[in-house]
């Protein structure tokens, strides 16, 4: 029966854990994270058969999947390019930038290591084993990046996740890293930088955050995340957050100039713009 090991048993690690074993049960999940609280909450709730260090458990798989901060991931492809793996292993990650990775796991591609890149669509402001869900993924975009020497070990890793219905989706590193820099990086930028502006302009104000409705709890609500999954996000993808940054300063110059000149026609066809683009988001699904 095939060994899994999942590195790194937070949100999304735990998700998958819970997806894998919801429906193959006769698969061995070993699971490695540095915390021990995390681990034994995996164990107890038998969503990981045994734990094992990284360099211990991976020539043991068939399937390896890094589910660690981005620059985890780094450094555990580089660990497994020193390690003696299965010759028919599956490797592939969940990370959220894609170009870092992809160019770091060339070493393993060189060695004939089957290596695709991945990165599921979906999540939340909550870290760790606690939030994770079998049905994080129900209907969301999962990439996958890179080519596979074995088709058909791809599709037993995404045969491990059939339940959550995943569109899956091949896409280049640097169209995935422009993606995914416009629809989640820059977004978090601005959701952290709101926060911290409206903490500075309503310092001694009485009520504070404290009255915040739907609008700024909507608008923020990813502010909330784990930041040392978010910098190692911005560490992997900081020239495109750059250039997304001027252009969305750009964006609220304009806006600035049509609020400062009473122009009420250029500031409604903003706001209509929006609204219909921002519609159809939802009626895509
Ligand atoms: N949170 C999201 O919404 C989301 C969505 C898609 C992809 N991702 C990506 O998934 C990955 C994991 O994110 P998460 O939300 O599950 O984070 P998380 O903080 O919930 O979990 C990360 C886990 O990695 C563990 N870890 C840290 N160092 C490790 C090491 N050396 N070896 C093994 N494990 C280690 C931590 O102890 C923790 O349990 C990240 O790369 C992130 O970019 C996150
Ligand atoms: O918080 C959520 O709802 C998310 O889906 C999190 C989110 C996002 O920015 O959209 C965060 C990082 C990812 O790589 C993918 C998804």
């Amino acid at each position: 029966m095939a060994t899994v090991l999942i590195s790194g048993l937070g949100l999304i690690g735990s998700s998958i854990a819970r997806m894998i074993k919801q429906d193959h049960r006769e698969l061995t999940i070993i699971g490695s994270d540095p915390d021990d609280e995390t681990a034994q909450f995996l164990l107890n709730h038998q969503l990981i058969d045994r734990r094992q260090t990284f360099s211990e458990a991976a020539p043991l798989a068939d399937f390896i999947i890094l589910a660690g901060p981005v620059s985890v991931i780094l450094e555990q492809i580089n660990v497994l390019a020193t390690l003696s793996l299965k010759s028919d292993v599956l490797v592939t990650d969940v990370g959220s930038t894609k170009e870092t990775i992809m160019k770091t796991a060339n070493q393993l591609i060189q060695n004939d290591i089957n290596f695709i890149g991945g990165h599921p669509m979906a999540g939340s402001d909550r870290s760790g084993s606690r939030f994770g869900s079998s049905e994080l993924f129900n209907n969301a975009t999962y990439f996958i990046v890179g080519q596979t020497k074995n088709n058909r070990k791809l599709a037993q890793f995404q045969q491990l996740l059939s339940k959550a219905a995943i569109h899956w989706q091949p896409i280049s590193s640097s169209s995935h890293d422009q993606l995914v820099c416009e629809l989640s990086h820059l977004p978090h930028v601005i959701a952290t930088t709101l926060v911290n502006t409206a903490v500075d302009d309503l310092e001694g104000e009485p009520l504070g955050l404290r009255a915040a409705a739907g609008g700024f709890k909507d608008t923020t609500r990813i502010a909330a995340a784990d930041p040392t999954m978010w910098t190692a996000i911005m560490m992997n993808n900081t020239d495109r957050i750059n250039q997304s940054l001027t252009q969305f300063q750009q964006h609220l110059a304009q806006f600035q100039k049509a609020l400062t000149a009473h122009d009420e026609s250029t500031i409604k066809q903003f706001l209509k713009r929006a609204r219909t683009s921002r519609k159809s988001v939802d009626e895509r699904k």
